[in-house]
């Protein structure tokens, strides 16, 4: 991909409060995504997600994040919250993502050894908007902190892809520099608790990704 006048999309997870989200805003990320996962630390109910949304400035995204929930409580949050774009972490197979009439990101769980290679992702999940690499194993959640290594994202991937797991103010340019992803999503490293984000921490993260877009031209 030409990367002259690319700019790498920005995705804060995990938010848990109003003042957080305007901020997210104001800082001009791409994206905020809202955790349903069960038994996330930052996982809100659907009615909390839906109050946050009215916060959000236009052109920003709402995203809703899922793991192995069940087809009623996806479709609760939808009617709710209104996400327009969906991201799952679970087991979840192409039929059941594609179900909801949205567009959605699968997660991929990097840390597993046999995490799947550009054809074996783009087969299994042949309607999905983009992946979204993470440092998980299988069957475990994200938001860890946990980086992994970038060299193992897949290569010849033809769908937009984001980087994730452990990205820090201090080490998203050279996450963005080594794997050129479409997008970063970042959640731990600009908290400083679960689910409770830090302005400065968020500040700083925008300003190095805008470093490393300026540096990659
Ligand atoms: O944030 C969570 O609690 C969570 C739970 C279950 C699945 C995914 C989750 N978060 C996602 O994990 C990645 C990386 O997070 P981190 O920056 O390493 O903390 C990110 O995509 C979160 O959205």
């Amino acid at each position: 991909m030409n990367r002259t006048l690319f700019r790498t999309r920005i995705k804060f997870c995990g938010l848990t409060r109003p003042g957080d989200v305007r901020l997210a805003s104001e800082l001009g990320v791409d994206a905020i995504g809202f955790v349903f996962a069960p038994k996330s630390p930052r996982r809100v109910e659907a009615e909390e997600a839906r109050a946050m949304r009215h916060a959000l400035a236009p052109l920003v995204d709402a995203v809703a994040l899922f793991m192995d929930n069940p087809v009623e409580e996806v479709r609760e949050v939808i009617r709710h919250v209104r996400p327009s774009l969906l991201q799952f972490h679970g087991g979840e197979d192409d039929a059941f993502c594609r179900g909801f009439g949205l567009p959605y990101m699968k997660a991929v769980a990097m840390g597993d050894p046999n995490a799947g290679n550009a054809l074996d992702l783009h087969r299994r999940y042949p309607t999905a908007s983009g992946f979204l690499f993470d440092s998980h194993a299988e069957g475990e959640a994200g938001g860890s902190g946990r980086a992994f290594d970038w060299s193992r994202v897949p290569t010849g991937m033809h769908k937009p892809f984001m980087l994730a797991g452990g990205l820090t103010p201090d080490n998203v340019f050279d996450a963005i520099c080594a794997t050129l992803p479409w997008g970063v999503d970042v959640s731990s490293g600009i908290e400083t608790a679960p689910g409770l984000k830090d302005g400065d921490k968020m500040r700083h993260f925008v300003e190095q990704v805008r470093r490393a877009d300026c540096h990659n031209d």
